[in-house]
């Protein structure tokens, strides 16, 4: 029997403290989702699961489970039915990739996000901001992970350029080749009972730190499929693991590439607090920052007191808000005018009775 406790239970239970009601219903945590089968991890291990007919019709894709919710549960026989998803904590959107004004959620119910860049041509300070501004944006916190730290020969300048962009996340160098800063890792900063999420593009090492935190070093944990020769691995078992040390860690292969929702305020104080910090100076109250009189902003970017790498992912990211409200605007746009064709379209067929 498993405590739902190490499946973080309780972790999910110190935001959530209002009693809830399971009416005889089974409580689960969603570890992986197979097509239209939804594996839940229950106090009696690990059960097949189908959406009830309630969430299948009604509700929005926004709201059906996705790996890391808790849901109350009905069972038959070995097939469990899931009739609820309880509140979530916090949930990690992107935008959807074939719908870009629509949301999709990859994971819920998160404690940190495990951002991992290797060390090698794939360091991206920008791409780094922009993971931390949409984590700040979900509500999760960033653990940042430098892997192939035996690839370069000073680990600490990588370092000193994520320092730079003073966000407040914790900085890890390691390499799952040598070993070098696994247990740090595994001892001080993932906490038992805690989920974590891990992002990052291809190729930066998220399948090699998975099997390393699980002491399965030989052992597959997903298939590489050689047959494309791009080494990419499909997951063939679940998406939540349990690790040793009684932690737990989603790795899906949507993880990979994520840009902004569109519900996030690039220029709130919250998402750019440096930025903010300054603006609090500038001469206009609207100030966007960019060449107005008496910026602070610009000021400081002048004497060197922000660096160029923070105002810049910071103009980057607000023409990408931009862009992404006038795809909005559009598509309301079009709703409106679609209504308006089949209400005229209903009007004239009443009229003429066809
Ligand atoms: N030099 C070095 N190479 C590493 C290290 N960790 C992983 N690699 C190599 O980097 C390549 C990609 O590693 P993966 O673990 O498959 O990366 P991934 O992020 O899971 O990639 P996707 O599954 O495509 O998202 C492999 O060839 C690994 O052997 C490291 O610490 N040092
Ligand atoms: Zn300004």
């Amino acid at each position: 029997m498993t405590s739902l406790d190490q499946y973080g239970w309780q972790a999910y239970r110190s935001s959530h403290p209002q009693p809830i009601e399971m009416n005889g219903l089974i409580l689960g945590r969603i570890v992986s989702i197979k097509g239209f089968k939804y594996y839940a991890q229950t106090e009696n291990g690990e059960l097949e699961t189908e959406l009830s007919g309630k969430l299948l019709y009604i509700a929005e894709n926004t709201e059906l489970p996705k790996v890391g919710d808790w849901v109350s549960l009905m069972a038959y026989d070995t097939m469990g039915y899931i009739i609820d998803v309880l509140p979530r904590k916090n949930a990690l959107a992107r935008r959807n990739p074939g719908a870009p004004t629509q949301k999709q959620i990859l994971a819920t119910n998160i404690d940190a996000a495990l951002i991992v860049q290797g060390l090698d041509r794939e360091f991206n300070i920008m791409r780094l901001e922009r993971y931390l501004v949409q984590l700040a944006a979900c509500g999760i916190a960033s653990i940042v992970v430098l892997n192939k730290a035996d690839l370069v020969p000073d680990p600490p300048a990588y370092v000193d350029a994520v320092e730079k962009l003073q966000r407040p996340c914790v900085v890890q160098v390691c390499s799952t080749y040598t070993g070098m800063g696994l247990d740090a890792l595994r001892q001080n900063l993932l906490q038992p009972g805690c989920t974590y999420v891990m992002i990052g593009s291809s190729g930066v090492g998220k399948s090699s730190l998975l099997n390393a935190l699980m002491n399965t070093a030989t052992q597959t944990i997903n298939a590489t499929s050689e047959a494309n020769h791009k080494g990419r691995h499909t997951t063939t078992t679940r998406d939540l693991f349990l690790l040793p040390q009684e932690s737990l860690l989603i790795d899906t292969p949507g993880m990979r590439e994520f840009g902004l929702t569109g519900d996030e305020d690039v220029t709130s104080g919250d998402l750019f607090p440096v930025i903010q910090r300054f603006a609090a100076q500038c001469r206009f109250n609207d100030c966007q920052h960019v060449d107005e009189l008496g910026c602070a902003v610009i000021e400081a970017l002048h004497n060197g007191t922000l660096s160029s790498e923070v105002y810049d992912s910071y103009v980057k990211l607000k023409k990408e808000q931009r862009r992404f409200e006038i795809d909005a605007e559009e598509k309301k746009r079009l709703n409106k005018q679609f209504g308006k064709i089949t209400r005229e379209a209903k009007n004239y067929r009443k009229k003429y009775k066809y």
